[in-house]
């Protein structure tokens, strides 16, 4: 199995080292602008082969799409991430335009690829992929889910200060400070709900600390996180490629599921070979329906500014 990764930056190249360690593919390109880098991030990774024990061909090559012919699965990573103080909508100036040259390179190599968006802003940035490229939706992919389901879990098991892998919750709603959707009420502590353990006043510092996860390690580390992002790509490209049908909350095309159709945001998905095998379509309460509904606002606001590239 064969993934290409665009963008061998920091995600790029810690979702190679996932991938690779893991045996997730056999052969792994990692693609960049940047003369020379890739080539060196694949070096680099390969050379960990020996000591770590895989087998996955990681080459680099610098913008030759060709080298990324039938890919069955696509990460972009490309563009710019946010420094400490922006959010992740300031960045669709300059990230929208090589999301959509990316994609379209992309298909011209790999037609029949399912298609992973992880550049920021990334609900509205896996809608344009969409659009440019008017694929199927169960071949557009955003990751964020994934990964805000990872720091929820985390946040909640420093507060009942238990392992994470006990842990089973999940965010749903936009990919943004102030758009995600920490599903408290359903998250549980080995099938137990954790509202049995934590007072509402720590479950709110939980569901908050999640929601500014990512703005809290940018402000830590002067760029936005890698290591946890590459690991939650990796996980998602594993879904796919080995058909393993997890739910994952990820950014996909609605079509009329929770009132809504016309954008990508972030609900729960059966995630096998085919890409999205199927939504989810779970029950909200009132207050997660308004918090969901001021979400799809946010991203539908978003998406407007695409006018200019689509
Ligand atoms: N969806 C999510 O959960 C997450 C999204 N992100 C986003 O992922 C993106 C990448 O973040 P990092 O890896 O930290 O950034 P980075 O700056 O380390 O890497 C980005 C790479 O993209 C390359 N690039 C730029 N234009 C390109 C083009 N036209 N073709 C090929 N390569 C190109 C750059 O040369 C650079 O190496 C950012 O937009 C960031 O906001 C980051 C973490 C999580
Ligand atoms: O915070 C950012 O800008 C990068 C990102 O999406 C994350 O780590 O969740």
């Amino acid at each position: 199995m064969k993934v290409t990764i665009v963008g061998a930056g920091n995600v790029g190249a810690s979702c190679a080292d996932v991938i690779s360690y893991r045996g997730i593919a056999s052969e792994v390109v990692l693609l960049d602008i940047k003369e020379g880098y890739a080539e060196g991030k694949a070096m680099d990774l390969m050379q960990c082969a020996t000591n770590t024990g895989f087998n996955t061909q990681i080459i680099g090559v610098t913008n030759d799409y060709s080298k990324t012919a039938n890919s069955d699965v696509v990460v972009i990573t490309s563009g710019i991430p946010r420094k400490p103080g922006m959010t992740r909508e300031e960045l669709i100036g300059i990230n929208a335009g090589i999301v959509k040259s990316v994609a379209e390179n992309i298909l011209k190599f790999s037609p029949n690829t399912i298609i992973v968006v992880v550049s920021n802003p990334m609900d509205t940035m896996t809608y344009l992929t969409l659009k440019a490229t008017g694929l199927p939706k169960n071949r557009i992919i955003g990751m964020g889910g994934a990964l805000d389901s990872s720091r929820f879990r985390y946040y909640l098991s420093k507060a009942l200060n238990k392992p994470s892998n006990d842990i089973s919750a999940m965010v749903i709603g936009g990919h943004g400070d102030t758009t995600m959707i920490p599903l408290t009420r359903l998250a549980s502590y080995n099938g137990i709900p954790v509202s049995e353990f934590l007072s509402q006043e720590a479950l709110d510092k939980v569901a908050a600390d999640t929601m500014v996860g990512g703005a809290t390690l940018t402000g830590l580390l002067g760029t936005s996180a890698w290591y946890a992002p590459g690991a939650s790509v990796a996980y998602l490209v594993d879904s796919i490629l080995n058909n393993q049908h997890k739910m994952i909350a990820c950014s996909v095309l609605l079509e009329g599921e929770y009132g809504q159709s016309d954008l990508c945001i972030g609900v729960p998905c059966i995630i096998g070979r085919n890409g999205v095998e199927q939504i989810l379509n779970i029950e909200l309460n009132d207050s997660e329906k308004e918090k969901f509904a001021k979400s799809v606002d946010a991203i539908r606001n978003m998406n407007a500014d695409l006018a200019s590239v689509l």
